[in-house]
């Protein structure tokens, strides 16, 4: 099948300034740079990323705004740390004796040797600027935690953002703006390459690479044989997994997962794996082995997630689907033990109209984590 690319025209989305807006947000945010955040409420902070906090840069951040910096981090985390506070809204902690480097460090990242730090002092249940300003240390696979200070009101009472950003030569990008990148970005998705790649176990495969016009993740197919578009079609949509998948690790099940299914699709005569750039169920391979070193504490491999302030499961399958449908496939039977994979796929529109059970053997060092997939995120073994 000769595949057709997309045009630039085609591949460009109207809301490129807000996409263009939050990825330089991103690289500002793991440069350890502070960025300006806007509500359309009118409010503004002033954020940076937990993970790069010193005490130069808190000094220089309550500096610069002329407020005292606040930590935001999400409801999991606060909830971990023993907050009775919903785990959906971001919690913001402004201790009375101000914020240190070393209590920032304490309350945003459990895998620090434990202290006895808890928040103290105002303890707020925010919205918009803060919510974003987690979403957005996500994006950029950081630990989910950012220090805040607000941008003061100026005479009539105003928030001048734009002024302030332009001033300090800061970045100014939109709370919804950030909210709504992820879902953007998996409508950006074009073609932008292909090529055969013979594999061991199925010689008829090309990979067709799939890339937003923002620059963000690229996500592969995996096209196995000749599947005819129009048709339902055998399809696995693999998680990338480092570990698993490149160094076969024995602590998760994704290394004979991803072989077995190019090896199931091969002995069916056609069909595609979607490999997907969302390592660590979404959080990022740091993020993952952060999550793995607390596993080795004992925790399972969920409340790992939500100790580190995430879900237990942060993936989207919207780019999935734009690719499934790119490559003209709106059904797929679709080989997952995952319920939320078969409902976030149907909810953008592709159908499962069969499930194939994808199971392996546990090897000796998974069995936990295989039983709380089980137990807690639903699957069907
Ligand atoms: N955060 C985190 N991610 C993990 C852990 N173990 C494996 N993963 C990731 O989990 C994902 C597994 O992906 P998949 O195999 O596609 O999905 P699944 O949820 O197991 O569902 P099915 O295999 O389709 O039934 C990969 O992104 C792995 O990197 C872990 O302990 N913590
Ligand atoms: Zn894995």
């Amino acid at each position: 099948m000769v595949l057709e690319y997309a045009s630039a025209d085609h591949a460009t989305p109207p809301d490129h300034a807000a996409q263009r807006a939050v990825d330089r947000a991103l690289s500002e945010l793991r440069r350890g740079e502070a960025v300006v955040i806007t509500t359309e409420a009118g409010t503004a902070l002033l954020a940076f990323a937990a993970e790069a906090v010193t005490t130069q840069a808190l000094n220089h951040l309550a500096q610069l705004a002329g407020t005292a910096p606040s930590l935001v981090l999400t409801g999991q985390r606060a909830a971990a740390l023993g907050l009775d506070v919903p785990l959906d809204r971001p919690v913001r902690v402004s201790p009375p004796a101000g914020l240190t480097a070393d209590l920032v460090r304490d309350l945003s990242d459990p895998t620090r040797p434990p202290r006895t730090a808890k928040p103290t002092g105002a303890v707020s249940l925010e919205g918009g600027a803060e919510g974003a300003a987690t979403i957005l240390a996500k994006i950029a696979r950081l630990l989910p935690a950012a220090i805040v200070a607000d941008l003061p009101a100026g005479r009539g009472g105003m928030v001048d953002a734009a002024g302030f950003a332009r001033r300090h030569d800061l970045l100014l990008v939109r709370a919804a703006d950030i909210v709504d990148y992820r879902r953007r970005s998996a409508r950006s998705l074009a073609r932008v390459a292909e090529a055969a790649v013979p594999l061991e176990d199925a010689e008829r495969t090309r990979i067709v690479a799939f890339r937003p016009t923002d620059g963000g993740p690229e996500h592969l197919a995996i096209v196995i044989g000749d599947p005819t578009p129009g048709q339902p079609v055998l399809a696995r949509l693999h998680s990338e997994c480092f570990t698993g998948d490149l160094l076969g690790s024995l602590r998760c099940d994704c290394g004979p997962q991803l072989r077995g299914a190019i090896r199931e699709i091969a002995q069916a005569g056609q069909g595609i794996v979607l490999y997907l750039a969302q390592e660590g169920r979404g959080i990022g391979l740091m993020n993952k082995l952060r999550a793995y070193r607390l596993q080795d504490g004992g925790l399972d491999t969920v409340d790992a997630n939500t100790v580190l302030g995430f879900d237990a499961d942060e993936r989207v399958y919207l780019p999935a689907s734009t690719m499934l449908r790119q490559l003209g496939f709106t059904q797929v039977r679709l080989m997952t033990n995952n319920p939320d994979k078969m409902a976030q796929l149907a909810a953008s529109g592709v159908e499962v109209v069969e499930r194939v059970p994808h199971i392996f053997p546990a090897n000796g060092h998974n069995e936990a984590y295989l039983r709380t997939k089980a137990e807690k995120s639903g699957h069907l073994f």
